[in-house]
């Protein structure tokens, strides 16, 4: 019996234990997959988190710009904008390599303006640095072309947006920059229609961010940037000169850069920065913007597709005062030379300072209509033309720059017709997409000329 009831003790407190051992056992199972639970979770967050910023999914340009604003001002704080390499990259870029050399950040460096700037600024010897959100307003192939371009030259380009400002910051805290060469905005006057948002983003809310960083930065650099024939909108006067009332843009990218202007004048008068905007007439030129019309025209009739030549509502013939980049790379440079110091530091404004507007213009308007046959006659094809009446979209008939102050100040001087820059453009134009040798030929033999 006492045998038995032994038995069935010890039988009892084995199978306690055991009992024990399963609920521990069980316990430790579910702390255990709890915990793999909560781990998984957080790998597919963070997995969620960085694909959602690197490759945004929707197909809406606005919240495509936006995404693409986030991702870079991301990774440009947060793991590109640190690093050894990386400083040293961006000091030697902006070091420069004459005395008496400027020291520029040129935003915008990988776009039409901003590379061929950038280049000629590099080659005579001033130090560069480039920044570019690389958006994808038109094809980013393009714009890497260009990078890589630049790259040759010793030209760095810090991939960030301008609305990034702990990533401005960063760079003047590392580079005491002479001067800025703003070309980075939201171009086109006809896209603003579809996108308008991107406009404020970059042409307004991108320029303050640049003026905030510039103004506290010690010492402050002068600043050049770019505005746009369009803030004459639908002036009557002929050509146009920088007295002109600008007070009724035709398209809300006028409006932004018109904006801009006055912004200009505020920073320069409250913190005594040096500002200089130059008003750009329709440039024009090899590693152009695929978004102007001599750049799509040339496509499409290579391609043997129809093109729309616009006529003013009245049936006159619209008008552009195109202008080679060759000229505006000299008036951009020129304005740099002649830009007075900022007077503040610090965000403290010790004295006036200069604020300045420039036409930069080729001072011969020529009809849509005249540049198409150029180009016909340059790629050795028909266009098939239709002309239609300018449909309401933000542009305007007519531009024609009087430059009579920027040649007075810095020598400006445009010195490229439209049938030479052309050539120009289209030679480049076959080299670079490889199209038909008949085109190469053609171009080559009126380049001789
Ligand atoms: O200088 C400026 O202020 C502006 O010049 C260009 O704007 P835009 O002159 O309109 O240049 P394009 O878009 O290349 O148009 C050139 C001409 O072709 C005409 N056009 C355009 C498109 C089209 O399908 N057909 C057509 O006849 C336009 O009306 C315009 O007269 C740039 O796109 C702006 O960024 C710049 O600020």
């Amino acid at each position: 019996m006492a045998l038995s009831s032994d038995l069935s003790k010890s039988t009892k407190l084995e199978r306690y234990n055991s009992y024990l051992r399963r609920v521990n056992n069980t316990k430790l199972l579910a702390a255990s997959s709890k915990l793999l639970f909560r781990a998984t979770l957080l790998v597919a967050l963070l997995l969620v988190f960085f694909f959602t910023l690197n490759y945004p999914i929707t197909g809406n340009d606005a919240q495509n710009n936006a995404s693409i604003h986030t991702t870079s001002r991301f990774f440009s704080s947060g793991f590109y904008g640190s690093g050894a390499t990386w400083e040293k990259q961006v000091r030697q870029s902006s070091t420069p390599r004459r005395p008496n050399g400027f020291s520029i950040l040129v935003t915008g460096a990988a776009g039409f303006v901003g590379t061929h700037c950038s280049i000629a600024l590099k080659k005579r010897g001033d130090g560069v640095l480039g920044l570019d959100n690389f958006n994808r307003y038109y094809d980013p192939s393009l714009k890497r072309a260009r990078q890589k371009l630049l790259s040759r030259q010793q030209i760095f380009i810090v991939e960030a947006d301008l609305n990034d400002n702990p990533m401005l910051m960063k760079l003047f805290d590392i580079v005491p920059f002479t001067h800025v060469l703003h070309l980075a905005a939201q171009a086109g006057v006809r896209y603003a229609m579809q996108n308008p948002q991107s406009y404020i983003q970059s042409n307004i809310a991108g320029f303050v961010n640049l003026l905030e960083v510039t103004k506290a930065a010690d010492p402050q650099p002068a600043i050049v940037w770019a505005s746009s024939s369009s803030v004459y909108g639908l002036n009557k006067d002929n050509p146009f000169s920088e007295t002109d009332r600008t007070d009724q843009p035709a398209s809300l990218y006028a409006a932004t850069k018109k904006a801009g202007e006055e912004i200009a004048h505020t920073y320069n008068h409250i913190y005594g920065l040096s500002l200089t905007g130059l008003r750009f007439f329709t440039v024009y030129g090899p590693w152009g913007r695929p978004d102007m019309a001599y750049f799509f025209f040339t496509k499409d009739i290579l391609q043997g597709k129809p093109i729309s030549i616009y006529k003013t509502h009245d049936g006159e013939e619209v008008q552009r005062d195109f202008t080679y980049i060759d000229d505006i790379v000299k008036g951009c440079v020129g304005a740099l030379d002649t830009a007075e110091k900022s007077t503040g530091s610090g965000g403290k404004k010790r004295g006036p300072a200069q604020l300045r507007v420039y036409n930069l213009g080729n001072t011969s308007p020529v009809p849509v209509a005249r540049l198409v046959s150029i180009l016909e006659g340059l790629l050795n094809v028909k266009a098939k033309k239709h002309l239609i009446t300018m449909p309401r979209n933000g542009d305007v008939p007519y531009t024609h720059a009087n430059v009579t102050l920027a040649r007075k100040d810095f020598a400006y001087k445009p010195t490229t017709d439209l049938a030479t820059g052309l050539r120009k453009f289209v030679k480049w134009y076959v080299g670079y997409y490889g199209v038909q040798p008949s085109v190469k030929k053609e171009t080559t033999s009126n380049a001789a000329k």
